[in-house]
């Protein structure tokens, strides 16, 4: 499968089956996604619905058991993915800038380019004063940017991230999100980006996926249209964010309702 130039990711009909105390578990049920070079978008559904699992085989961590996916090369040397987790993204013996570079030390970048890269990325997230520090000396939120910082430096064709403001704080989330924002309009990698916050999918998606619950399939799709660059003050007082937020909410609700069903079976 050839992807013409401005698709980034391509899914079709893939499926995930998982044995599960010898049962068979329907992950993923005939996954569609068309996703465009530079798209930012948000997964959201109920716990348990394949979320994780979708983004394990984007990132070739997980096999699909049928169908495919493709993501679009340019044709460099740049890996194809990295991912971004909700916690222990970072190397607790290593420096933040040697977290910061090791993607790019891996793969024998030349020496200035990884000097320049790691500055680069550790000046964006304010993380310059704290270069020769070790992940313990780190508060929860500086850890994430380490992590981001070194998912950028790395350069790869797409971005995937599993919820990774989840274990922070309000207040360091919003500033958080806000980071990545700034540094996304700057590069506009794709993005993958699972979520359980409908704000937080609202501010950063050019596009939203609803799931349904178990097996997961692709239900609805959500075009946000807020303009460009955004903060969190604009689009929360966007008008338009309450009835968006209103329409995820009823799809969600109605997931998470099934899902609880399904369970008490
Ligand atoms: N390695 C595995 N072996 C067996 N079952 C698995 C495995 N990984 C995931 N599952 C099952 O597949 C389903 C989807 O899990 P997944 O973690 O992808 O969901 P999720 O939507 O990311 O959940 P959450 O929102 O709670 O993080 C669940 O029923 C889970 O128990």
């Amino acid at each position: 499968m050839t992807l013409p130039n401005q698709e980034k990711i391509r899914v079709n009909q893939l499926t995930k089956v998982f044995l599960k105390h010898k049962e068979r578990v329907m992950a993923l049920e005939d996954i569609n996604l068309s996703i465009k070079d530079g798209e930012f978008i948000c997964i959201l559904g109920p716990s348990g619905c394949g979320k994780t699992t979708l983004l394990r085989i984007l990132a070739g961590l997980e096999k699909s058991s049928s169908g495919e996916h493709q993501i679009n090369n340019s044709g460099t040397d740049r890996p194809l993915q990295s991912m971004v987790f909700q916690e222990q993204g970072v190397i607790p013996w290593m420096t933040v800038e040697e977290n910061v570079s090791l993607g790019l030390r891996m793969r024998h970048a030349p020496k200035k380019l990884i000097n320049e890269r790691t500055k680069t990325y550790l000046r964006k997230v304010g993380l310059t004063p704290y270069a020769k520090l070790y992940p313990k000396e780190l508060s929860g939120g500086m850890k994430q940017r380490v992590s981001i910082a070194r998912a950028f430096a790395n350069d790869p064709e797409i971005l995937l991230m599993d919820e990774p403001f989840a274990a922070l704080d309000e207040q360091n989330k919003f500033i958080l999100q806000e980071e990545l924002l700034s540094i996304w309009e700057e590069t506009k990698k794709t993005v993958i980006f699972i979520t359980h916050s409908i704000d937080e999918a609202i501010l950063l998606s050019d596009r939203i996926f609803l799931m349904s619950s178990q097996p997961g399939t692709i239900k609805e799709e959500v075009k946000i249209d807020l303009p460009r660059p955004r903060q969190m003050t604009q689009v929360r007082s966007d008008p338009n964010t309450a009835e968006i937020f209103l329409k995820i909410w009823k799809h969600l609700q109605t997931e998470v309702q099934e899902s609880r069903t399904k369970n008490e079976r």
